[in-house]
């Protein structure tokens, strides 16, 4: 396989106050991802490549009041040496009061906006992805946000979708407010949230906010190989690509994407014995930073991912019950350590996809009026565990 080198700048975050805050080499970002962008996982990718890895998102509210879980979520791994996290919110004080604990308590470098989330628990509370929809609202939230972060340099950015459907766009707009109120850049995930995770991502839409905004632009949707990125940068002109789904079970595509951006043609195509390793190495994080029990829960939902395409058999089934590392390396060691990668795989898509949301579940009246400043929307942050 071959490939030409891209033409890319490193990925620069400004805060207000402080040029060059965060200097991404290359402009490769880890979505956050609830429930999977954790520290060993970002660790387990970072070990295969460079860029910048998102911790999941926590929520706001659960930082501000103390709460254990939401504090337990913000941990870093020795080697982190950019700590960069998702956040979660509707409110603009407490948004902003959730950057100061981030940036004093736990020395982050970078703040990631989330208001993109399509889950209907959270739309019909007016959180997420229907937010930016409220243009005011959206306006405090980063402002305040941006000046909280700031009081430490730390450079806070945004992440959104296209709109809520295809008659209420709001990427312009969002674009437009967080550069004038000092974001440091804007992801755009090319889908609305009547979408989903279906359909395909519209690269179109980042190369019309790529024009519209001066903040760089991270692309996000449908990365599933690393000359998609390539692909992705030459066709909308963004700053940077954001992969999420395309990384689950495959944490080497990291390795692939530093070395497409290089110009490298090589690819890595682990055969079963090493998909077993990473699983192996994987699990050993995860009970590093979760204690042994609690590590191995969390990766069962990996294994599917994992094991995409690869002849595993009755084994599958085990491998998603395991629960010590000593199990685990058995299962492993049992499986067809020879066994090719899957090419048919490649190009395809993995993780959620799902259908399109028929209607978003809104409050009432959400369409009335795009201000939003007024409004109590404390109940999106209850239960809230990403999307
Ligand atoms: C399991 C899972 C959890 C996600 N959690 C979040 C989240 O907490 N915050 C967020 O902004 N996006 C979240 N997303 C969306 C991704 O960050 C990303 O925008 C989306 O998957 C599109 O990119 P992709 O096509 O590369 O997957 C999540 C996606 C998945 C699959």
């Amino acid at each position: 396989m071959t490939a030409t080198a891209t033409t890319f700048a490193p990925l620069r975050l400004h805060a207000p106050s402080r040029r060059d805050a965060v200097v991404v080499e290359l402009p490769v970002v880890l979505a956050p991802m609830a429930g999977v962008t954790n520290a060993a996982y970002r660790q387990l990718c970072r070990e295969q490549g460079a860029g910048l890895y998102v911790c999941e998102m926590i929520t706001s509210r659960g930082l501000v009041v103390g709460d254990p879980k939401s504090r337990d979520m913000v941990r870093f791994d020795d080697g982190e040496t950019t700590r960069s996290v998702q956040l979660y919110g509707v409110d603009a004080p407490i948004m902003a009061e959730a950057a100061r604990i981030l940036a004093r308590d736990f020395a982050v470098d970078h703040i990631d906006l989330n208001f993109g989330c399509p889950v209907p628990k959270v739309t019909r509370k007016g959180g997420g992805g229907v937010l930016p929809y409220k243009r005011d609202r959206l306006r405090a939230i980063v402002r305040e946000t941006v000046a909280a972060a700031d009081e430490f340099g730390v450079p806070v950015t945004v992440k959104t979708r296209i709109g809520i459907d295809d008659a209420h766009i709001t990427f312009l707009d969002a674009g437009r407010i967080a550069e004038e109120e000092g974001a440091a850049a804007i992801t755009l995930h090319g889908r609305t949230v009547a979408q989903a995770y279906s359909g395909e991502a519209d690269w179109a839409r980042i190369a019309e906010l790529k024009q519209a905004v001066g903040i760089p632009v991270l692309g996000n949707g449908d990365i599933w190989e690393a000359e998609d990125a390539l692909t992705m940068m030459e066709e909308t002109g963004c700053d940077g690509v954001v992969i999420g789904r395309g990384c689950l079970g495959r944490p080497w595509l990291f390795g692939d994407l530093a070395a497409a951006f290089r110009g490298e043609g090589q690819r890595i195509r682990p055969t079963l014995g090493e998909v077993g390793r990473m699983i192996i190495r994987h699990a050993e994080l995860l009970a590093e930073h979760q204690g042994e029990r609690h590590g191995l829960t969390d990766l069962r939902k990996h294994m599917a991912w994992y094991f995409k395409g690869y002849p595993v058999g009755e084994l599958r089934r085990s491998f998603a019950m395991v629960s010590s590392l000593d199990e685990l390396r058995d299962l492993v060691s049992q499986l067809d350590a020879d066994a090719q990668f899957p090419v048919a795989e490649l190009g395809t898509p993995r993780g959620r996809q799902g259908s399109p949301r028929g209607k978003v579940v809104l409050p009432h009246g959400w369409y009335d009026d795009t201000s939003g400043c007024d409004l109590d929307l404390s109940d999106a942050e209850v239960g809230v565990s990403g999307g």
